[in-house]
């Protein structure tokens, strides 16, 4: 099952249909509680719980209220718990009497020798960045930072990072994930999803992340009846004769990432042969043969000649994928995107971005790519360490890559070829993207394992990971 990132407001309305759970404090007994687990599980790891040292900064909410009921809890574990107050008249009072009762005490400056601090200060609440008196507290902390709900000064709907906002090496949330655990993950460190009880929430249109399993059970293998036609045909139309390499990695990318058939269009079809002797390659095309889809642009050229592929592919009712040079000469002729019912996935960067929306991505790179699927009416993948796939109605997929290895020449090329395989296969836009987008980015730190890689050897790591993930 895909997992869910939820708004801010997504989960005030689940808190709210708690009914009783969010009024008695149930729910915050259960948040702070998991904080404290947290928090325990790491001072026991380096040395055990008692007579260590934890700070907690707290600020005017309730996110407060759950770093202060989980230093009651450690204190009565035997640590030494010290609370800054950044707002003292809006501390949550439920939770600092239990804190004092507890034997934690309330310090203008936290003690300079701390095991562990935690970040109180704002969670679904909060906007902007911390306040200066939150910065300067947090400027002094050497210790790892174990954030309720979220870093502090990150936005919970967007994941723009602030600046200053706090980096946290532990982030404990509650029933469910906000946007920005996917969307800003850097800065979360290890997530912990506490289950507080909330309802489950169906919000179609909202951030996803797609699982391993998600990803294995997806991924199109032959049947006992399929044959090398039926299993989907991929037409890659890239490259040229002088620049033979997108041609060569996008092919083979689709001959690594499904079974079937692959067929390449263009003029560096000689050297893509001699690489992969299973394409079956062709001029142009007119007499390409049969595909059930097209991936079209990696290093196909911006002129005359690319603009009339493009505009003849995209008049076919097939699923297309357009990436590369192919969306610099889409950006001038968006007419062609707009108007097709078949399913269309754009993979641009953030450079092919901004032409194709007429201005740059930005900070929010959710909404800008929510944006422009509508706008084009297509699938818009959006690449980055965090990839975003999105569809026209706003369902959005995300993908951490966990490394930015794959920020190599010619990886693009690798993407095309495997999410095109996907489309020939049958598989929805986002969900091709967002497959790819996730065996990309493990083939990546696969084949890297530590040392810099290009996009060969991102591409010979494909089938390995695909194979893993498989056998899992
Ligand atoms: N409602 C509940 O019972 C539960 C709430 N939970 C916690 O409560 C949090 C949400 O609490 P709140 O709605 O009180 O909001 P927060 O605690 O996130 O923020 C508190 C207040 O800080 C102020 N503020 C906003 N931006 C600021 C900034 N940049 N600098 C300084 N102050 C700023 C605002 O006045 C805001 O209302 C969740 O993130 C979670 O940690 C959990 O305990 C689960 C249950
Ligand atoms: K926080």
């Amino acid at each position: 099952m895909p997992i869910q990132y939820l708004t801010a407001d997504a989960v005030r309305v689940a808190e709210h249909a708690t009914g009783d759970l969010l009024a008695n404090g149930t729910l915050m007994r259960r948040a702070s509680a998991g904080v404290a687990r947290a928090v325990i599980g790491e001072l026991n790891r380096t040395g055990g719980c008692y007579g260590r040292a934890v700070g907690l900064v707290i600020g005017a909410g309730n996110n407060g209220g759950d770093a202060l009921y989980a230093g009651a809890i450690l204190a009565r574990r035997g640590v030494r718990c010290s609370a800054v107050l950044l707002v003292p008249d809006r501390a949550h009072a439920g939770g600092l009497a239990a804190l004092r009762a507890a034997g934690g005490r309330v310090v203008d400056v936290l003690p300079v020798s701390l095991d562990m601090v935690v970040d109180g200060v704002l969670g679904i609440g909060g906007t902007g960045p911390l306040r200066p008196a939150a910065a300067e507290v947090f400027a002094q902390v050497t210790a790892p930072i174990v954030a309720v709900d979220l870093p502090s000064g990150i936005d919970a709907d967007t994941g723009v990072v602030n600046d200053p906002s706090v980096r946290a090496a532990i982030t404990v949330t509650f029933g469910a994930y906000r946007n920005l655990h996917l969307l800003a993950a850097p800065r979360c460190g290890r997530i912990d999803l506490v289950d507080i009880g909330l309802p489950p929430t169906d919000t179609p249109d909202g951030l996803f992340s797609l699982t391993d399993a998600d990803v294995a059970g997806l991924w199109p293998v032959p049947g006992p009846a399929d044959d090398k036609y039926t299993q989907g045909v991929v037409g890659i139309v890239a490259g040229s004769a002088r620049y033979p390499g997108a041609a060569i990695l996008a092919s083979g990318a689709a001959v690594s990432a499904t079974s079937g058939m692959t067929r390449y269009v263009g003029s560096a079809a000689d050297q893509v042969v001699s690489h992969y002797p299973e394409v079956v390659a062709a001029n142009g095309l007119a007499d390409a043969g049969k595909v059930q889809a097209w991936a079209v642009g990696p290093g196909m050229g911006t002129g005359d000649e690319a603009l009339e592929i493009l505009r003849t592919v995209l008049a076919t009712d097939l699923p297309v994928l357009v990436d590369a040079d192919g969306l610099t000469v889409l950006a001038q002729n968006l007419d062609l995107v707009r108007g097709r019912s078949a399913p269309t996935l754009l993979t641009p960067h953030a450079g092919e971005f901004a032409r194709l929306a007429g201005t740059g991505v930005g900070d929010d790179r959710l909404s800008a790519v929510r944006a422009l699927a509508a706008e084009l009416g297509a699938t818009v993948l959006l690449k980055g360490r965090i990839t975003l796939v999105a569809t026209p109605t706003g369902r959005v997929y995300g993908n951490d890559a966990g490394s930015s290895w794959a920020a190599t020449a010619g990886a693009g090329d690798v993407l095309t070829g495997i999410a095109g395989s996907l489309l020939a296969a049958g598989l929805e836009p986002a969900l091709a993207g967002a497959c790819a987008a996730r065996v990309h980015a493990l083939a990546a730190a696969r084949a890297a394992a530590g040392a810099p890689i290009g996009a060969s050897a991102l591409l010979a790591a494909v089938r390995p990971v695909i194979r893993d993930l498989r056998n899992a």
